[in-house]
């Protein structure tokens, strides 16, 4: 065993506000049920804030997670690692997909540049540049993979502590779906070709050469597969360490969190090793195209909001989805009981 990450314990949203909430959407002006999965959401949503009706949600925070994977050099992407530092560039310039979902659905993007190899400026929790080539060594040392899990910790403490009342993980990382597949894989006993995904957009050729790569780092993952840290500091790499980190801590504090899609969900798996029960706080924004994501998905038993064949990261899928959460939470606060406009019920038998 390595040392290890302490994450306090989580306990699970408030049922009692959920079932509040559940009664309020019996009294709504529409019949029982009518607004079908935004009737759980909304609930959930109240669970989440321990009260019902919900207070609307008016600070969205989405934090995209940015770093390099070694492996890429295995011309595991269809892209070139120098992407990553210029994708981050696009985000603090506000040209990315995920700067104008977020505009639209009333979010601010904050990115982190965890280990982009590049100097990409202001980098605070900045651990190394660039994670090692996961098929034939570690991606962080023991000290590395500790500190990017306290990164993701102190940076949920600083956004709830800021009034946060919706978090989004995204990434961006030029390999990155290579190392999800792998923690996936580790974590969920699947084989290579279940959990290879097209990525960016991969060839044929290039399929091959990801699948070899997440044959070779699964096998290094294999024997540290119990041990959530020993195996971020195996087969992640910062970024998605981080990202485990900020997903259990999100839970902690009791802030509800919509996942995105493979890297956040390969995340996802770790942070629910890291402190059990974290995923009664996070909802799932989407289905990316990704297999190993599907694999998560059961994994974790969330339901995905959206299915829109999306597979860009960068908390785009999870911030598509977020207008949904919105409306839950409106509907619960803002609809008008039965008795309120004088409708009538259910006619009787
Ligand atoms: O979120 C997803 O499910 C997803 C699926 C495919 C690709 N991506 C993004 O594409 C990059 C990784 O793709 P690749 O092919 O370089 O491994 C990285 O920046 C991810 O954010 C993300
Ligand atoms: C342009 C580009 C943008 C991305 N955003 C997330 N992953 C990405 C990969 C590429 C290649």
């Amino acid at each position: 065993m390595t040392d290890t990450v302490e994450f306090d314990t989580v306990t699970p949203p408030d049922e009692e506000s959920r079932q509040a909430a559940l009664a309020r959407h019996g009294q709504l002006t529409k019949p029982p049920g009518s607004l079908g999965r935004l009737e759980r959401l909304g609930a959930w949503v109240a669970a989440c804030q321990g009260q019902c009706p919900p207070r609307p949600l008016d600070r969205i925070r989405i934090v995209v997670f940015a770093g390099d994977h070694g492996v890429a050099a295995r011309g595991v992407s269809a892209y070139p690692s120098e992407v990553t530092a210029q994708m981050v560039a696009n985000f603090r310039a506000g040209g990315a997909a995920i700067n104008v979902l977020a505009a639209s659905a009333g979010g601010e993007v904050r990115v982190v540049d965890m280990s982009v190899d590049a100097d990409t400026g202001e980098a605070p929790y900045k651990v190394r540049r660039s994670s090692g080539s996961i098929d034939v060594e570690d991606a962080l040392t023991e000290e590395e993979v500790l500190a990017a899990v306290a990164a993701g910790r102190s940076i949920v403490d600083e956004e709830v502590d800021g009034g946060a009342d919706l978090l989004v993980a995204g990434d961006m990382g030029i390999g990155d779906t290579t190392a999800s597949a792998v923690l996936v894989a580790a974590l969920t006993g699947t084989e290579p070709v279940a959990v290879v995904g097209r990525g960016t957009g991969i060839d044929d050729r290039a399929w091959m050469r990801k699948t070899a790569a997440i044959r070779d780092a699964l096998r290094r993952a294999k024997p540290v597969s119990a041990d959530p840290v020993a195996l971020l500091r195996t087969v992640a790499g910062a970024d998605i360490a981080a990202m485990a980190g900020f997903l259990a801590q999100a839970a902690v504090r009791r802030t509800p969190v919509v996942l995105d899609g493979v890297v956040t969900g390969a995340a996802a798996l770790v942070a629910e090793e890291l402190a059990p029960g974290a995923r009664a706080w996070w909802v799932a924004g989407h289905r990316s195209t990704e297999p190993a994501h599907s694999l998560v998905l059961e994994q974790l038993d969330l339901e995905p909001l959206l299915d829109l064949g999306m597979r860009l990261g960068e908390g785009t899928g999870a911030t598509a989805a977020i207008p949904l959460v919105s409306m839950s939470v409106r509907v619960l606060a803002e609809m008008a009981t039965f008795e309120d406009a004088g409708i009538s019920g259910p006619a009787a038998d």
